[in-house]
């Protein structure tokens, strides 16, 4: 089978060259045989043929052109159609993929054309308005869905954006019966003349958004009430920049107003001794969502004064943003009372030194500091020679004056680290802690302090003798201290703080026996030398082998 040659375009067009070649041949021959039969003046009966054959081929060539340039308007016409028909499918397209965006949304569009007073909207538009799809509704029947109180909001609005070209309001409308929030924000369009022609918009159904705004700021105003009226002070901050502060925040920190606060950080209010556990405290907070357990710390007042307060603190949503709710209470009070508490467990009404309780502690404590740093420590026991008769002749109140100045005495002979104690009545515990390792030297430094105490504490003292009558009245007492010393060591680990004072003591009652105002040193002493040679010989071999 032999394959056509060219397009079809091409075919047509040599099929029609063909027949205006042929059509032009007969025309032609018609026109030639008048010619000749015109020459030879024939008679009228033979033009026929020529002219017929003349009309032949002009009207064949006529047809065949009209015929060819009707194809090519069809075909013109056909591309066209085509063309449009692609575009219809394209806006099809289009109008689905604007419809599935708007349903996603939640978002509507109309269009209004304000002179016929006619409003278009989309297919969601609709869904939104509870209208059936495809409806048309006038400006009056839209104010009939708007609820009644926001209809006369509604009418004046759209009067404005007749004036400004531009809207965008909330208002609610009713849906079946349901109250619904819609968002309206549109543009409108003028014509030369200045009157508005058309208007397009969007329309939302914001009910969810609203509702759940309400609710933060029902939520954000109850929060408010709440900690205005509590009475431990809060702080709301966000990295640390004050954002607000309550009424018993502004008293404790002594705050005149609340912009006074505001202008603040949280770093501003803590002590210095507490900076760097709060701002640990502050960053844990930003990224733990739970709550921080309550911890004690020091804070400065606006005039610099020290508070003792208990803060806690937890993440929230202020203003919608993050930020840390602190809760601080002034725990001043509490802090004296335990300060009082403490002072009364452990501490002598009278001379404010440690009393017993606390001596043994601290003395349990140098036992095994020095068990472990294999050194000495030395305890002396004291007990004021000739104090009775003071209290016999003055009365008790001179009396405690003498046991307080004894005291200070006391206290200015030793060290910082050291500890002077009121054992009880006129007896008092020195305790000498960290002194040496080696036992001469440690001896020598407890044999000079012991010294340098019965030196301090024979020296007369001066009294009020607290009459009224004659407040300028003292008295000179003179009053001197026995005093047993003990040199420890306990690595042996044989010795008890009760071991230890027993021994002292004993040693201060030999100081009585041979006459007071001296010193001796406890028998023990020596045992425990051994003991601490033995230990530290067995310690270092053990330690070898
Ligand atoms: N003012 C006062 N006296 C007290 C206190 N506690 C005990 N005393 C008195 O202290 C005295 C202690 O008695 P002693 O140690 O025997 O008296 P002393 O005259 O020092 O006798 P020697 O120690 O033997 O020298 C007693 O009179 C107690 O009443 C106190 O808190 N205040």
């Amino acid at each position: 089978m032999s394959k056509p040659v060219g397009t079809p375009v091409d075919r047509e067009a040599g099929w029609a060259l063909l027949v205006y070649a042929m059509a032009a041949l007969v025309a032609g021959s018609g026109l030639v045989l008048m010619l000749l039969q015109a020459r030879t003046a024939s008679a009228r009966l033979d033009f026929l043929a020529p002219v017929t054959l003349l009309v032949l081929g002009l009207t064949t060539g006529l047809m065949v052109f009209i015929s060819r340039a009707n194809r090519r308007q069809i075909a013109q016409l056909n591309a066209m159609g085509e063309e449009l028909a692609d575009y219809a499918a394209l806006l099809e397209q289009n109008t689905d993929l604007l419809e599935r965006a708007q349903n996603v949304a939640n978002m509507g569009s109309w269009a209004s054309d304000i002179p016929a007073d006619d409003i278009t909207p989309s297919p969601q538009g609709c869904k939104i308005l509870g209208l059936p799809a495809g409806s048309h509704i006038r400006f009056e029947d839209y104010l009939g869905l708007v609820h009644e109180e926001d209809r006369a909001d509604v009418k004046s609005a759209w009067k404005d954006a007749l004036k400004q070209g531009t809207f965008d309001g909330e208002h609610r409308i009713l849906v079946n019966g349901q109250q619904h929030w819609v968002r309206h924000k549109g543009e409108l369009e003028y014509e030369p003349g200045g009157q508005a022609v058309s208007a397009l918009g969007i329309v939302q159904d914001i009910t969810e958004q609203k509702h759940m705004r309400m609710a933060l700021k029902n939520s954000e105003a109850r929060y408010r009430t709440l900690i205005e009226w509590t009475p431990d002070a809060v702080l709301v901050h966000r990295h640390t920049q004050i954002m607000y502060a309550n009424p018993a925040a502004l008293k404790l920190f002594g705050a005149p107003d609340l912009y006074s606060l505001l202008r603040k950080h949280t770093t501003d209010l803590i002590h210095p001794v507490d900076m760097d556990s709060q701002r640990t405290r502050m960053l844990r907070l930003g990224s733990d969502e739970a709550p921080s357990t309550p911890a004690e710390a020091r804070c400065i007042k606006l005039d610099g004064s020290p508070i003792d307060v208990e803060v806690r603190g937890t993440a929230i949503e202020f203003d919608g943003e993050p930020a840390v709710h602190v809760s601080i209470r002034d725990i001043t009070q509490r802090k004296l009372l335990e300060h009082e508490i403490r002072q009364l467990a452990f501490y002598d009404t009278l001379t404010q030194l440690p009393n017993r309780r606390l001596l043994d502690d601290r003395l349990s404590q140098a036992i095994n500091a020095n068990r472990r740093s294999g050194g000495f420590g030395a305890l002396m026991f004291l007990d004021l020679d000739n104090f009775k008769p003071l209290n016999d002749t003055y009365g008790h109140g001179v009396g405690d004056l003498l046991l307080k100045e004894a005291a200070q005495r006391l206290k200015a002979c030793v060290r910082e680290m050291d500890t002077v104690a009121r054992f009880g009545g006129d007896e008092f515990v020195v305790l000498l802690t960290e002194l040496d390792t080696d036992w001469q030297k440690s001896r020598q430094f407890a044999e000079t302090v012991a010294l340098k105490i019965k030196t301090a504490m024979a020296k007369p003292y001066s009294l009020p003798l607290q009459d009224p009558s004659n407040p300028a009245l003292r008295v000179e007492h003179r009053c001197t201290a026995s005093i047993g010393v003990m040199v420890f060591s306990s690595a042996s680990s044989r010795a008890s703080a009760q071991d230890l004072t027993k021994w002292a003591d004993a040693a201060m009652y030999q100081a009585k026996n041979e006459g007071r105002n001296r010193i001796c040193f406890s028998e023990h002493s020596a045992t425990e030398l051994v003991d601490h040679y033995f230990f530290n010989s067995y310690k270092t071999s053990s330690e070898k082998g």
